[in-house]
This record gives C-alpha cells, structure tokens and sequence, in this order.
C-alpha cells in the first residue's frame, strides 16, 4: 500500500458532490436524538443497529435508512446532523459540498418543509462561515412516489426556492425509470435549477439515456452501468458529463463484488469524469477520504488519477469559473508541493488538465 498516495489523497482539497445528508445520520447520533426527541427505536443500542448495516441491494439499505431518519423531527434536528457532517469532512479537506435532502421523506412523516431546510441552511451557513466550506443544496424527489407526489413538493417548496440551488432523483431506481419525472425535471428547468439524478446505479444504461435525453441533467449520479454501453460513454465523454461515483457504497449495495473490480480507474481510462464521493457515509463504512483509502488499497491508482478525481469534484460542482479558478490554484499547489521529482518552482494555476511537476 502507497504511503505517499493515501497522504496525498488525504491533503488534496477536494469537492463533495454526491452526500445524502440524511445518509450521514450515524447510530450514535439516532440515539442520542431518540433520546432527546422521545422516539422508539426498534434496537436495543447503537451495536445492535451497527449491525443491522448489512446490505444486498438498494432496497435493503433504503428500507433501513428511512427508518433511521425517523429521529429528525426539529429544526436544530436537521442542524447538528448538517453540522456534524460539516465538521467531520472539514478534517478530509472537503472545501466544497453539494448535498441532497429527501424532502419528501420528513414531509411523509409530518416534518414541514422550512423545518427542514433552514435546519440544513443555518449548518451551512456556520459551514462556510467557520469553515470555509462553500455547499449547494439539493433537493431529491423520491422516485418510488409519484410524479404527482414530487409537483406537490415543488409547490410546498416554493417560498425556499432561494435555498435551493438544483433538484435531483434517488430511491429505487429498478422500475422507477427517469421518465417517470419528465415533466417535473422540465419545469425545474424553467425555473432556473441545476438538475442531476441518479441513473445505472442499478439500473440498465437505458436509465442513463433517459436522464440525458427526458431530465436533460448536468451531471449523473452513480452512472457505472453507463460502461456496459460504448456508445453512451462516448455520448458522455463528448458532453463532458460528471459521473458522482460511490465506491464505498458500490461495495455494501453489491453494486461491485470487490473493490478491487471497482470501475472507477476504467471509468478515468476512457475519458469519463469521474469523481469520488461517498453517498451515504454513515451506512457505507465511511467519509470521501476513506473511499479514497478503499481505492488506493485495492487498485492501482496513481499520483495521476488522485490529481484528476479531485479536479474532476471542482469540474463538476456548480460554481462559477472563477470559484473553480480558485479550487484549481490550491489543488495544483498542494500537488506541486509534495511532487517527489519538483525543485519546488513556480506553481501557475494550470486550467489544463496536466498534473503539476510535468510527468
Ligand atoms: O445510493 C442511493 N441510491 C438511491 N437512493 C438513495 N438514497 C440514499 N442513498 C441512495
Ligand atoms: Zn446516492
């Protein structure tokens, strides 16, 4: 195992852009909020629900992290979880995120809409504020419910559109294909929003088509059964598309048998841009540097291929350009500073795609 490579992985700054926040909810902070909130919970202690975090597919895990989230009922609920999840990526130098919420699963459970975003808002804030950590917020329409069920939410949101910066579509992908939400995605669209959706998580790359061609999205999320079809990976090469890659995730969801079969250097090989992110962190067996970790460990990932997933975060994040600029400069610094070959010359802020130290 390379030293160097997880120590680089670790200092890079990096960007994440696929976190559901309610994804992040650990055992410990279920009960610490059970206990504050008044609400049962069908474990014993925080060992027993650990346990449970076993997973053959998507829906087993679903099944399991909408119950956990039955202990967010208040504001400050949806603050300390946000909160905690800010401190604790602020330590794998995350300095941007863009984070989805399910809205409609707190609405299911009677939790008004502005509970729940200026909850996630004011963490946010304090995030950029005492962390400089800059974050955009998504708001995921479940895609096992109705098309009618996700305008209804729209309309509920509609005085928060300001908070909102992009919607996406998660839940159970297998039979809930993106056109089902056609409609909704185009009028996010005229309003002005950021689109993405998950697609060929699970799904066929037919999945993949519809979210390019029907929701018209800027980027996917998962997107690694896009490799079963050359075509389609040509189409997302040549539009440049961010694929929200979960390797993590991948493993527990048995969406890959080992990591060591993981896509993601195949993926950067054919000119995808990939990313690293990780989905659900307390669920999935970590934060974004331990997918990292996972990768270095078990593939042959290089100084190259580090430089590139974390540019690739920046490329992908709906900032401005000069914002990228930004990211780019610090990014292209840190790997000037530990390039084992460099004298230590100039860094410039290359918007190029060349890893700096020239190799
Ligand atoms: O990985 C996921 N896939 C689909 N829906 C989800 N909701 C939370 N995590 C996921
Ligand atoms: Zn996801």
């Amino acid at each position: 195992m390379n030293e160097e490579l997880l120590q680089l992985a670790q200092r890079m700054p990096k960007a994440e852009l696929h976190l559901h926040i309610e994804g992040s909810l650990e055992p410990e902070m279920v009960f610490r909020l059970a206990l504050r909130n008044g609400v049962r919970l069908n474990y014993p202690n925080v060992n027993s629900l650990r346990a449970a975090y076993a997973f053959n597919n998507l829906q087993e895990f679903l099944n399991i992290y909408y119950t956990g989230m039955s202990v967010l009922l208040k504001e400050e609920d949806f603050f300390d979880l946000t909160w905690t999840y800010l401190t604790r990526v602020h330590q794998d130098n995350v300095v941007h995120v863009e984070m989805f919420f399910d809205s409609q699963a707190h609405l299911e459970r009677g939790i008004p809409i502005d509970v729940q975003i200026s909850g996630i808002r004011r963490a946010l804030q304090n995030g950029k504020e005492q962390l400089g950590i800059s974050s955009k917020l998504i708001l995921s329409f479940l895609r096992h419910l109705s098309e009618e069920h996700a305008f209804e939410t729209l309309k509920l949101a509609k005085p928060f559109l300001d908070q909102l910066d992009g919607f996406g579509l998660d839940s159970t992908e297998i039979g809930n294909p993106p056109e089902k939400f056609a409609r909704v995605f185009a009028r996010c669209r005229e309003l002005g929003f950021k689109i993405t959706a998950h697609a060929g998580e699970e799904g066929p790359p037919d999945y993949v088509y519809q979210a390019l061609d029907l929701l018209r999205v800027d980027r996917i999320d998962h997107g690694n059964r896009s490799l079963d079809d050359a075509v389609l990976v040509h189409r997302l090469t040549d539009e440049g598309k961010t694929l929200t890659v979960c390797p993590l995730s991948n493993l527990k969801l048995c969406v890959v048998k080992d990591m060591d079969q993981h896509p993601i250097l195949t993926m950067l090989k054919r000119g995808l841009k990939a990313t690293v992110n990780s989905d659900d962190p307390a669920y999935f067996g970590g934060y974004v540097n331990d997918n990292y970790r996972a990768l270095i460990e078990h593939l042959p990932v290089t100084r190259e291929d580090l430089y590139q997933l974390a540019r690739n975060s920046f490329e992908g994040a709906w900032i401005t350009e000069e914002e990228k600029t930004k990211h780019l400069h610090e990014l292209n610094r840190v790997f000037a500073q530990t390039d084992p070959l460099s004298t230590g010359g100039e860094i410039s802020c290359n918007r190029t795609g060349k890893i700096p130290g020239g190799r």
